[in-house]
């Protein structure tokens, strides 16, 4: 068990992100004022030990100090509660309350999506968590399921507890981001994340959607391929509605992935319609109900003062004055200088002097031109691509000086090149080369240049199996939290055949039924599928089974046993052949040795030949 601080211990692993490694930990002593919560000795807690490169990064501990009283006053019911921010010699921890129970990334992976209207209610109540960090100023910038915690209370009811607040920022730092590529994950990324434009709190809107997506349909709707792949088609590509989406729900879903962060709706606007759509969208909903979430749309404005992110980490306001020694409680026996503030915060370049936490986050950017250094892609426009990372003064132990750009920037920039040079150009089956040649199969008819693409929700996974009567989450109608959320008692049943049904896919009735009989349209068919996918592969055509050769004397190589059995029969007749027709009983009668039936056939032969000559003695003396 290693000590974290003189106040925690930390007990066991519970898993490991991108940013660190969670803890399960236990409190050896009260902590001080400095906490959020001093804790009692004994209570559990989990604590999240950021990896060394951050713990290393003086910008990231810079942050780490300045944002602690953003972090640790950051109270909500579905919020994890961060108690107490460590930093001891080159250790970065958060404290913070325990949650027992899986992250929604894990859920979902192993009970499925959920119904429509489990996922509008628990998105609801993911939004009223972002509602009340955005009324702090505060954007969490990584919002996904495995950020999202079920804890179960005490009646056995689920709810969803956003982690990792603050994680992101903290992550931002341009010498990472310059090695590590990406902070984020990039199928939850906003557009304008991923294109370097100003980020505001509408990209937890944009991580709102996704989550809300994947949580109805079991994955984001931008998935697969690499991430530069997953990046441009967050640019690029509009989200089409699944089947087993209600028209309602999939309004809300679309408005949250408007690629116009200005056009999404305010978190608090967000939390409010899922929960009209929730009641309209039930078994039981009445008419009024129905009516009020098919125009949901009109509920759904964007915020009018969204909060900005802070595009530069060393421009954003300062560092809070009390904050070191509020944090440092526990560095008495870490090396000297690593963990003292005066050693760390003048390389950072921080503005000395700064104010109270709200300054933290400030209301306008960071110098012109400059970006978020976790934007992957270049800013459109942008004069000078490296304006990405923004300048950080230098200094022993900072972070190294950008030379050049991101490599994002050229990995997605050739991509872009590289699409932009590539024309598609429909081929005349007659005039394509490659059709010229001889064909196998000529009585085939020539295919589609590129045949339509398999739609690939298609195959949705399966929902839940429950029967109406035990669906937890078909209780519309009943607003309170406690009304959907899963009882972990009764583990979702998760009988054998519906882990083979993708691969077994069974013609089941519209899912829509289950929770939205009346109102709703009956599925769309997919959208028509645009052409520009080149490199879809077509199909391969069926191969002609192998058949067993009708030709019973058919002898390949002589190599089968039906080819051993035959030659053996013809040796057989030849040397019955050779038995009979030839003088071998004879000489074996006469027990002749092989030269002398051969010396006896050449002298045979020689003196025949002679005869030959001496009986035709006049030809030869003529
Ligand atoms: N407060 C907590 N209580 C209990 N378990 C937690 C808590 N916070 C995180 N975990 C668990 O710890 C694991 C790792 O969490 P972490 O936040 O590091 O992962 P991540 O979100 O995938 O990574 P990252 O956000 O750094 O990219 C997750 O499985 C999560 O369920």
């Amino acid at each position: 068990m290693r000590p974290v601080g003189s106040k925690y211990l930390l007990e066991q692993p519970l898993g490991r992100g991108a940013t660190g490694t969670v803890w399960r930990a236990r409190q050896r002593e009260t902590a001080g004022a400095e906490a959020a919560v001093p804790g009692q000795p004994g209570e559990t807690v989990a604590i999240k030990v950021l990896k060394e490169e951050l713990a290393n990064d003086a910008d990231v501990v810079m942050r780490f100090l300045r944002e602690r009283s953003v972090l640790l006053r950051l109270t909500h019911p579905n919020i994890v509660r961060t108690r107490d921010l460590v930093v001891e010699g080159d250790l970065l921890a958060l404290v913070m309350d325990l949650v027992d129970g899986p992250d929604l990334h894990r859920y979902l992976r192993e009970n499925g999506p959920f119904t429509p209207v489990a996922a509008a209610l628990l998105t609801a109540q993911v939004a009223d968590a972002l509602a009340a960090s955005h009324a702090d100023g505060v954007v969490h910038r990584d919002l996904k399921p495995a950020n999202v915690l079920l804890k179960t209370d005490a009646d056995g009811q689920m709810h969803p507890m956003l982690t990792d607040f603050g994680i992101a920022r903290l992550a931002d730092s341009p010498g990472l981001t310059r090695t590590h590529e990406f902070v984020g994950t990039p199928a939850y990324v906003a557009p304008e994340s991923a294109e370097g434009r100003p980020q505001t709190s509408a990209v937890d809107i944009y991580g709102a959607g996704i989550l809300l997506y994947e949580l109805v349909t079991g994955r984001p709707p931008f998935a697969g391929g690499n991430a530069l792949e997953v990046l441009q088609r967050h640019l690029s590509e509009e989200p089409r509605r699944p089947s087993t989406v209600p028209e309602p729900l999939w309004t809300v879903i679309e408005r949250c992935l408007r690629k116009e962060p200005a056009e999404r709706p305010s978190a608090e606007n967000l939390a409010r319609g899922l929960r009209t759509v929730a009641a309209g969208i039930g078994m039981h909903s009445t008419p009024t109900q129905i009516d009020a979430a098919l125009g949901v749309a009109a509920l759904l404005a964007p915020d009018p003062a969204p909060a900005p992110v802070p595009e530069t980490p060393g421009a954003a306001g300062g560092y809070d004055p009390n904050a070191p020694t509020n944090v440092f409680p526990h560095t008495s026996g870490a090396p000297a200088g690593a963990a003292d503030p005066t050693s760390v915060l003048p390389h950072t370049g921080a503005p000395a002097g700064a104010s109270d936490a709200t300054s933290v986050l400030p209301q306008t950017g960071g110098p012109a031109g400059a970006a978020d250094p976790t934007s992957v892609l270049p800013r459109t426009g942008a004069p000078d691509p490296t304006a990405v990372l923004p300048p950080v003064p230098p200094g022993p132990g900072g972070p190294p000086q950008p030379d050049g750009p991101h490599p994002w920037q050229s990995q997605l920039q050739a991509a872009r090149d590289r699409n932009e040079q590539t024309q598609i150009q429909y081929l005349d089956p007659g005039q394509d080369p490659l059709r010229r040649a001889p064909q196998r199969h000529p009585q085939q008819p020539p295919q589609q240049p590129y045949p339509p693409r398999p739609e690939p929700y298609g195959q949705q996974p399966p929902q839940r199996p429950y029967p109406p009567q035990q669906q937890p989450y078909g209780q519309h109608g009943q607003h309170g939290q406690q009304q959907y959320a899963p009882p972990p008692q009764q583990p979702q049943p998760r009988p054998q055949p519906r882990r083979q049904a993708p691969r077994q896919p069974q013609p089941q009735p519209p899912q829509q039924q289950q929770y939205a009989p009346q109102p709703y349209a009956p599925p769309q068919p997919p959208a028509p599928q645009q052409p520009q996918q080149p490199d879809r592969r077509e199909p391969r055509e069926p191969r002609e089974r192998r058949q067993r050769s009708a030709n019973p004397m058919r002898i390949p190589g002589l190599g089968c046993l039906k080819g051993c059995f035959v030659s053996l029969l013809m040796l057989f007749v030849a040397g019955w052949l050779v038995w009979e027709l030839t003088p071998l009983q004879d000489w074996v009668a006469q027990g002749k040795g092989y030269w002398d039936v051969i010396g006896d056939g050449i002298t045979t032969v020689t003196d025949w030949i002679s005869e030959l000559g001496g009986s035709d003695p006049g030809t030869g003396g003529r």
